[in-house]
């Protein structure tokens, strides 16, 4: 007898179809259909309709049994600057972030893959990337119909304090800068607290990084010339120390989030990095450094390409590139008996 492979299985409400990608491998889970619309005037209006409103539907879609405790998502949103090709918002196990560097360069490939972009040239198609931070330019390979690597630059990153000595239970002081690159992040080397992004145990990396996130969130008081939506500490990312300019690579690992790891480089703490090195004066315009992350060893380069300024921050334009790969699609159902249809995670 023949099975049937296009019927679903048994469910009530909406199917929820996904393609998923990684970067580095880092997740990305990007929703083609099945959220409701999306109420709001501007992306960052979006944003906070998502989180007041269908909160729901990012656990079905993070947690297990679909998802995973370090489970990342794109909801693919309309922008309200007409320069954008699309807006998007980010997810992941706590809640949505301001800025995605792994997923922008996912979400470019598959803005040209699947005609988000109207005539994709070669060498390279520019897609704009409507972000809650801001307007992300992103840059794509294409040639003889397929999609390549992509680069992106950023919003305005800055170095917001540094030297800034917290205190952090069972470590004492420990001196910390704080840097934006479309999120904030905590970064400090692994070294102080006797580890090694590259050998020590994740879960010994998480564990430091997550008491410093703390320690920073109850005695840092940020702040963005754009607003209080971009003001939070997203996490920390334990470096191996090597800031001044070298042709090696330089690891980091980062956790952000509810203790969530990433499995890339990760774009948006790259741009803050170099905005940090480059405050420092530890790196020029142009100079390009090759980032590892400490957790897979997926690579990522980065520049800072331009001096700008966020209101009374000096800033710098900074370009990232990476690649990142086709994994599968899913479709995703729901049964009103099933009592863990809502998403739970393992700590
Ligand atoms: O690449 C990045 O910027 C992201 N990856 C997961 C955490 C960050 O949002």
């Amino acid at each position: 007898m023949a099975m049937d492979v296009t019927r679903f299985p048994p469910h009530e409400g909406p199917v929820l179809s996904v393609v998923d990608m990684h970067t580095g491998g880092e997740p990305l889970r990007i929703i083609r259909s099945g959220y409701p619309e999306v109420m709001g005037d501007s992306v960052l209006a979006k944003r906070r309709y998502v989180r007041e409103n269908l909160d729901h539907l990012r656990k079905v879609l993070m947690f297990e049994p679909r998802g995973h405790y370090d489970m990342y998502g794109a909801l693919i949103v309309q922008s309200e600057i007409d320069e954008a090709d699309l807006g998007v918002l980010f997810m992941h196990n706590q809640g949505y972030s301001t800025m995605c560097g792994h997923a922008v360069i996912a979400l470019g490939r598959f803005a040209v893959d699947y005609g988000l972009v109207k005539a994709p040239v070669s060498p390279e198609t520019k897609v704009n990337i409507h972000c809650p931070c801001g307007l992300v330019k992103a840059f794509v390979e294409y040639s003889n119909g397929k999609t390549g690597g992509v680069r992106f630059h950023s919003v305005p990153a800055f170095a917001f304090q540094t030297d800034v000595t917290v205190s952090v239970p069972g470590h004492g002081d420990v001196v910390v800068d704080i840097s934006y690159g479309g999120a904030f992040y905590a970064f400090v080397s692994a070294e102080r607290f006797g580890l090694d992004v590259r050998t020590s145990r994740t879960r010994d990396l998480v564990d430091v990084a997550t008491a410093v996130t703390n320690a920073v969130k109850s005695q840092v008081q940020l702040h963005h010339p754009s607003g209080p939506d971009l003001a939070f500490l997203y996490g920390t990312i334990l470096t191996d120390g090597k800031d001044s300019f070298s042709e090696e690579p330089t690891a980091n690992v980062c956790v952000f989030a509810d203790a969530q790891v990433d499995r890339s480089p990760t774009g948006s703490g790259v741009t803050a990095r170099i905005a940090l090195q480059y405050h420092r004066g530890l790196v020029q315009l142009g100079q390009s450094r090759v980032f590892q992350s400490g957790a897979t060893g997926s690579l990522f380069t980065g520049k800072a390409v331009q001096e700008t300024r966020c209101g009374d921050f000096k800033a710098v334009v900074v370009e990232v590139a990476g690649r990142a790969h086709y994994t599968g699609i899913s479709s995703f159902v729901q049964e009103s008996d099933d009592n863990l249809t809502s998403g739970f995670l393992l700590k």
